[in-house]
């Protein structure tokens, strides 16, 4: 893991925004499609306006999320509404947007075909993850049921978590397909978030699953 410290958060969305440009473009040179894994919550917004700005051959690039809320786009906890809204838009109004949520009481009936659509854009090229307070990553959250499915080597590649405390059921990629990204970024805010990450060193990866995507990964920190 490198961890890269900025002197606040406007200039690490700026610098981050380039860096996954530059990315993008390096994995274009390669393929002819490549595919871009971000994540939801409230911390990427700025580096989605920014990056959307770059011209890119977007039409080249699926975007699809590291996770989402079990929830149809149009609610306010839709992790796909934020990426329509700030990602695909502008310059990158092309890229092809790989959805995981399809309208069904619960993941489980929908799955199988929600996943075959996801298996031509494998491996992911570059990963953006967030990760919140209590160490968990995409939706692979401690103490979660699916998160031994998620963790495991042969995992597939989405899988559905639930956990009482949250609100939505959660469908997630699972820790094998984000781990083997070629780049790899994760994106946090703040003291908690930095205290979280040095005690996630000393623990496993159920009690701290961000541990499972940290080799090689960049991570990228601003206080505030
Ligand atoms: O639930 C989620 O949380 C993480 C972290 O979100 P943040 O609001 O603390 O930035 C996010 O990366 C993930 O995609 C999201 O679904």
């Amino acid at each position: 893991m490198n961890f890269i410290e900025y002197p606040d958060a406007d200039i690490m969305m700026m610098d981050l925004a380039n860096v996954l440009a530059e990315d993008l473009t390096d994995a274009l040179h390669s393929k002819d499609r490549v595919t871009f894994a971000v994540p939801g919550g409230t911390t990427p917004g700025p580096v989605f306006d920014a990056l959307s700005a770059v011209d890119l051959p977007w039409d080249r690039v699926n975007v699809m999320l590291t996770d989402e809320r079990w929830v149809p786009e149009d609610h306010e906890r839709s992790n796909t509404a934020l990426v329509k809204a700030r990602l695909i838009t502008n310059r990158a109004l092309g890229a092809r947007f790989l959805p995981f949520y399809a309208p069904a009481e619960q993941p489980e009936e929908v799955l199988a075909d929600v996943e075959a659509a996801l298996l031509g854009a494998m491996p992911v090229d570059v990963v953006v993850l967030g990760m919140g307070a209590d160490m968990h990553t995409a939706s692979l959250f401690p103490d979660s049921d699916g998160l031994e499915n998620a963790l495991a080597a042969d995992a597939p590649v989405l899988v559905p978590v639930r956990k009482p405390d949250l609100p939505d059921v959660r469908i997630t990629l699972s820790a094998r397909v984000l781990d083997s990204a070629l780049r790899k970024h994760v994106l946090i805010k703040g003291d908690d978030k930095k205290a979280a990450l040095e005690k996630a060193h000393g623990l496993s990866r159920r009690e701290a699953p961000i541990k499972a995507v940290l080799d090689g990964a960049d991570v990228h920190w601003a206080k505030e």
